[in-house]
């Protein structure tokens, strides 16, 4: 059972645990004074391998969340610490993680998926100008703000990301590889990688989201994942692919190359074909600047009080 700092238990009430995720869990709290729904991340700092790497690795990560401002990043609200654990309190994110959305084993709507995509794509553009690459996007690092289908999405844990050194290959090959481009394993320990590597986790996550299945995974008759994942190789199984447009096959296709200086970068799949799409962008815009609520019905139905100053009109 955790237990939490004194200065945090007199500003929120803990409830349930709402997502149980690889290092820690998510509980849902309620700020005292507001009664405003919080969530709150608990990181077991012993988590972290080695006691050297894990605090400078998770201030850093602390640092990362605290100076990121994107609507399609997690934004924490407050922060506490004691000498081995971390409470991260964050926005409610009410739509759960993406995982929970694809694993039915079918894809989502295109249209859909493609309003996600773009948000995604916003998100790590957005940490790419500013010098950080994510290196973990999967789709348990993609939460939903809503139930709703449409709905604003956010990209978390940046517990890997930065500008890898050598020494922490083998940490990185620790985790699942999956999503990890074929440049981790093989030029990193020399050239080290950038930003691509983002864009290959990215599209490994739209392949997710339209096929409903994993490009890269385990099976007995196939070579391992980091042998298909080194030699990019995927099948997009008809059954699962029909009446998937293609121009979405196009886009997972020039994200999903081996080369990274192929590779189709960020900035180039927002010009994608595919993304050019008006009602798309218009949804997404409206769910990442909602307009505030004094420019909306909410100023027009406000009469002004008989100590404030009108003009008159
Ligand atoms: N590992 C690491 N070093 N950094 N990780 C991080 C960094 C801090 C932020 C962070 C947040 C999350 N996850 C959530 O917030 C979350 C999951 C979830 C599931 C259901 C419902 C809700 N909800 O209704 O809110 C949920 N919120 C997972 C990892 C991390």
């Amino acid at each position: 059972q955790t237990i939490f700092p004194k200065e945090f238990q007199e500003k929120y009430l803990v409830s349930r645990g709402i997502g149980t995720g690889v290092c820690g869990e998510v509980k849902l709290a309620f700020e005292r004074a507001t009664c405003k729904k919080v969530a709150v991340k608990i990181i077991n700092k012993k988590n972290f391998p080695s006691v050297g790497t894990a605090t400078r690795n998770a201030e850093r990560e602390i640092e990362i969340l605290r100076r990121i401002d994107h609507p399609c990043l997690i934004k924490t609200e407050d922060f506490y610490q004691t000498e081995d654990t971390y409470y991260i309190v964050l926005e409610l994110m009410e739509g759960g993680e993406l995982f929970n959305r694809v694993k039915a084993g079918h894809g989502l709507d295109e249209a859909v998926a493609k309003l996600y995509f773009y948000q995604m794509l916003m998100a790590v553009e957005y940490l790419h100008r500013n010098g950080i690459i994510h290196r973990d996007l999967k789709p348990e690092n993609i939460l939903l703000a809503s139930q709703a289908k449409t709905c604003l999405i956010k990209v978390t844990d940046f517990n890997q990301s930065k500008i890898l050194e050598g020494e922490t290959l083998s940490r990185t090959l620790c985790g699942t590889p999956s999503y990890l481009a074929p440049e981790v394993f093989t030029h990193a320990a020399t050239t080290g990688y950038g930003p691509a590597v983002d864009a290959w986790s990215l599209g490994v996550l739209l392949f997710v989201c339209l096929g409903g299945y994993a490009p890269f995974y385990e099976h007995p008759s196939r070579p391992s994942v980091q042998e298909q994942i080194i030699q990019g190789e995927f099948t997009m199984v008809p059954s699962k692919w029909k009446g998937i447009s293609d121009q979405a096959k196009d886009m997972v296709r020039k994200l999903l190359v081996v080369d990274p200086s192929l590779r189709l970068s960020i900035t180039s799949a927002l010009k994608h074909p595919w993304l050019q799409d008006p009602a798309m962008l218009a949804q997404a815009n409206k769910l990442m600047y909602p307009p505030e609520d004094s420019d909306t019905e909410l100023a027009h139905n406000k009469r002004p009080r008989e100590d404030e100053e009108g003009d008159g009109n």
